[in-house]
């Protein structure tokens, strides 16, 4: 994943910025490019680091188009609006079209119709404007900061990660953000611009009083099950098709090319496997894209205090291991983690890259997700010490905000109906970038590495916008059979997950058992004092 940044300030002497965590993100290259002058007294300089992963040779930013336009990218667009072939980079086709806009019209219409997960930083040169925003979903991490640090002269900084110490927001998704400078008195101003809406219309009707067990053998359902279980195996293709043929390690000896012909034996892909449903499927559909000899990474992350038996998630994964493809080498990572390693992490490392999410439930979560990324842990079926050099991450973050697959929504139908359910459902994909996928984004990030979801695709989240609720789910069914009915039905019927398709939910806060570790009294939405203050756990001993 890149990290991307750009600072406004009034004096043209070098910035004293720590560029160090967006460096972390981007382990490829680094450079910064500026400072450019707006006005006689306010600049701007630009940071890149870049995990180059598109294109068949390694693709350095910026971006600099023959008009002087500069173009940062941070992400990945997939083909659609865009024509973009194997040995394409994303970024230069995006930067090639960028350049023939003129209007804020023509480039929210250009930024609106891409598909993918981004975050962008674009100077239009003739404008003196800066254009900046996260695709739709908020699925990379960008933040802002407008407090003053008056050692380094900055009026304002965006960056994917906190940088200096300074105060942050996330940036809103969903809209175009335009920065103009006043050349008048110097200053600047921000203009938003929302993004064109893409999605379908929901078809309004009656629920009908049959169970969705029942409804299986319906002609509707049949096609609703079909074109699911297409549009899921589509967006996993475009996530795994195209991404480099060398691992992390022998990437550094391949002269900038990402994609010889002989790629290395290594895993370039990884999964984060609870062995729940979600990520069950996206493994089975990974098997049908990628080449039978490809090694494939399935992390998957447990805690354990001294005495306690393997957690649930560690037992499901096991089990889903045996539903898959025993043609394909599949590398099982059991990944333990104790008090003493999760304390010295997020002290050392955690803590920074979830600023600026701050809860109990950002902790469990963001803690358990960054020690499953890192990969590091024991090869399940040769029993030895084993580091996923895997780049490219896929997780099944999105099924239950869609798919009704928490308990919550259980209550939600109980009180409220099939309305109050998909009004839930709604409101839970607006602030999926808020809760989730910037945090997400940061963590995994920060190993150098990237995230892709699936369940996030834009066609697939627009097809299952477009159909009715009770399709997709039945929570007057039990538990383990009503959430996400549909993506349990395709399972089964198509992928012969006969078990994985029968496991209830377990939230990786719980499945991992990292909640438990500590076994403090503690809501998840209260402020989590660990990563608020600092403590004196930055050592590691032996005593667990
Ligand atoms: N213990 C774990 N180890 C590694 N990755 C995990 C673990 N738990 C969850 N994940 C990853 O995070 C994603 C989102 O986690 P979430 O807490 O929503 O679990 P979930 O909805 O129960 O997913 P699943 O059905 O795959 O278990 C999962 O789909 C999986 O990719
Ligand atoms: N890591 C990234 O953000 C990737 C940027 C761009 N898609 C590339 O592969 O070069």
């Amino acid at each position: 994943m890149c990290g991307i940044c750009f600072c406004l300030h009034t004096q043209s002497t070098p910035l004293s910025i720590d560029y160090t965590p967006l460096n972390a993100r981007g382990p490829d290259f680094q450079t910064q490019h500026g400072p450019i002058s707006l006005t006689s007294n306010l600049y701007v300089t630009f940071a890149v680091s870049v995990l180059a992963l598109r294109g068949y040779k390694q693709q350095q930013q910026p971006f600099i188009d023959e008009d002087g336009n500069i173009l940062l990218l941070n992400g990945e667009i997939y083909e659609g609006a865009l024509q973009i072939s194997a040995d394409d980079n994303d970024g230069v086709v995006l930067s090639q079209h960028l350049k023939r806009c003129s209007t804020d019209i023509d480039i929210c219409n250009l930024i609106s119709a891409l598909e993918g997960c981004f975050a962008f930083i674009y100077f239009q040169k003739k404008t003196n404007s800066l254009y900046y925003g996260r695709d739709r979903l908020g699925r990379r991490s960008l933040l802002y900061s407008t407090e003053t640090d008056p050692p380094s002269n900055i009026k304002m900084i965006l960056s994917s990660v906190q940088l200096n110490n300074l105060s942050y927001t996330e940036l809103d998704s969903n809209i175009l953000h335009k920065l103009t400078v006043i050349e008048a008195d110097h200053t600047f101003k921000i203009d938003f611009i929302p993004y064109v809406n893409r999605s379908i219309d929901r078809i309004v009707r009656d629920p009908p009083d049959t169970l969705l067990n029942e409804l299986e053998s319906n002609s509707e359902f049949q096609t609703v099950s079909k074109i699911f279980l297409n549009q899921l195996q589509n967006a996993v293709q475009r996530r795994v098709i195209n991404i480099p043929s060398l691992c992390r390690q022998c990437k550094q000896f391949a002269d900038s090319i990402l994609r010889p012909l002989d790629g290395c034996q290594h895993a370039k892909l990884a999964i984060l496997f609870s062995g729940g449903i979600d990520s069950t499927v996206l493994a089975a559909l990974v098997d049908r894209v990628l080449p039978i000899n490809e090694p494939i990474d399935l992390l998957n992350v447990a805690f354990f205090s001294a005495v306690s038996a393997p957690p649930a998630d560690r037992q499901t994964g096991l089990q889903a291991l045996t539903e898959l493809n025993p043609e394909r080498r599949w590398n099982f990572v059991k990944i333990d983690i104790n008090l003493n390693e999760l304390q010295h992490y997020r002290e050392s490392i955690i803590k920074n890259v979830l600023y600026p999410c701050s809860t109990v439930l950002d902790d469990s979560i963001g803690s358990a997700l960054w020690f499953a990324a890192r990969g590091n842990g024991i090869l399940h079926q040769d029993n030895i010490p084993y580091e996923s050099l895997a780049e490219v991450l896929l997780s099944g973050l999105g099924a239950d905000e869609q798919l009704a697959g928490y308990s919550r929504h259980r209550s939600t139908f109980q009180t409220g109906g099939w309305k109050a359910l998909e009004n839930e459902l709604d409101m839970e994909m607006n602030r999926i970038s808020k809760r989730n996928l910037g945090r997400d984004d940061r963590v995994i990030s920060s190993l150098g590495k990237e995230g892709r979801f699936p369940f996030l695709d834009e066609q697939f989240v627009n097809y299952l916008h477009s159909i009715p609720i009770w399709l997709k789910a039945d929570l007057r069914l039990a538990r383990g059979i009503g959430e996400k009915y549909l993506l349990r039905y395709v399972a089964r019927h198509y992928l012969s997950l006969e078990q994985s398709s029968k496991y209830p939910k377990r939230a990786i806060q719980f499945g991992s058992r990292i909640a438990k570790l500590e076994s403090r009294k503690e809501k998840a939405s209260d402020q989590c004092s660990r990563l608020t203050t600092t403590t004196n756990n930055n050592f590691m001993n032996d005593e667990e």
